[in-house]
């Protein structure tokens, strides 16, 4: 097991900002964290990484308690706030960094080539942090987070206010490394989310409201969510006619969650002839059911 978390309780002062949170993460998961602003996200990594101590609860990482020594260079962070030291160079600050975890000086300088090219930026190891752009000095913290070949990288906000070719390529990074490293991202981009991770934490002040494995579907029961561009009357009801079709969830404005069974394998085409047979105009057709819409279904 990576993580066991059981009646973890953390306050500050009045404030409960994690209330009881139980759960546990098998290693090789990708795990969103996710919640709104203020819901404990922080401080639960802050927790994991030993920087905070629980008031009360059991909290493991691979069996160990945060901070022990046991998990130096096992589990590593990237701080919502990561800041590098704009007077020195980012070959100088990550050698540094893996000196710090223990390696001597030419096994750091090997492990800061092979993060920078990780991150693709080998060629700014001489450049000081001051001259790189936000997307870039982003980048260089995830690559200082893979220092030491972890097993578990907590990253708080990876792509936040990154364009989106920068977050792409951190978004690619996650995914390739994810067979071997467990990675526990939080992020308030629901799309980014589910395309890279297996398992939902939902935090909301405070309390775990939801923990569930992100699996599309081990159930006989598939999803479909169809945008489209407007919604005409009778829609919702001509949907649910189709072959196959158990449930027709309207979950935005301009948008449907289908619930069928999986059998009926051409409900894709069918859908797709039904807006053609009507003139229907839509935006997208995406197999599954969007974790935004797990997250925040209306019933
Ligand atoms: N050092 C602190 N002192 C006092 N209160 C704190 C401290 N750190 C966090 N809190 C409070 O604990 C709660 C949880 O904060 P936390 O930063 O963990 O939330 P978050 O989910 O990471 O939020 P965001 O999405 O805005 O980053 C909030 O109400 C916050 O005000």
């Amino acid at each position: 097991m990576a993580i066991e978390v059981s009646g973890l309780t953390k306050r500050f002062a009045q404030k409960r900002a994690l209330d009881d949170v139980s759960f546990s993460i098998n290693a090789g998961s990708t795990i969103a964290l996710v919640g709104p602003n203020g819901a404990g996200k922080t401080t639960l990594f802050s927790i994991l990484c030993g920087f905070l101590q629980a008031d009360s609860g059991n909290v493991r990482v691979f069996g160990h308690t945060p901070g022990d020594s046991a998990l130096f260079g096992v589990l590593s962070a990237l701080p919502q706030d990561a800041q590098l030291d704009p007077r020195f160079s980012v070959g100088k600050q990550l050698t540094f960094y893996g000196q710090l975890q223990g390696l001597n000086r030419r096994e750091a300088q090997h492990e800061t080539a092979r993060v920078l090219e990780l991150v693709d930026l080998s060629e700014q190891l001489n450049a000081k942090a001051s001259e790189l752009s936000h997307g870039m000095r982003k980048r260089i913290c995830i690559a200082q987070a893979l220092i030491g070949q972890p097993k578990i990288v907590l990253l708080d906000e990876a792509t936040a206010g990154l364009d989106p070719l920068n977050a792409k390529a951190i978004r690619s990074l996650i995914a390739d490394l994810s067979k071997d490293i467990t990675f526990m991202l939080s992020s308030h981009d629901l799309s980014e989310l589910e395309r890279l991770c297996d398992t939902v934490l939902y935090l909301e002040q405070g309390k775990l409201t939801s923990h569930q494995r992100y699996a599309q579907n081990e159930s006989d029961t598939a999803f479909l969510t169809l945008q489209v561009q407007q919604l005409t009357e009778h829609m919702k009801e001509q949907i649910a006619h189709l072959s196959g079709v158990k449930n027709v969830r309207q979950s935005q404005s301009d948008e449907f969650v289908i619930e069928y069974d999986v059998s009926h394998k051409a409900l894709d085409i069918a859908l797709l002839e039904l807006c053609h047979h009507h003139g229907w105009r839509y935006k997208q057709l995406i197999n599954g059911n969007t974790l935004e819409n797990q997250l925040f279904a209306t019933p």
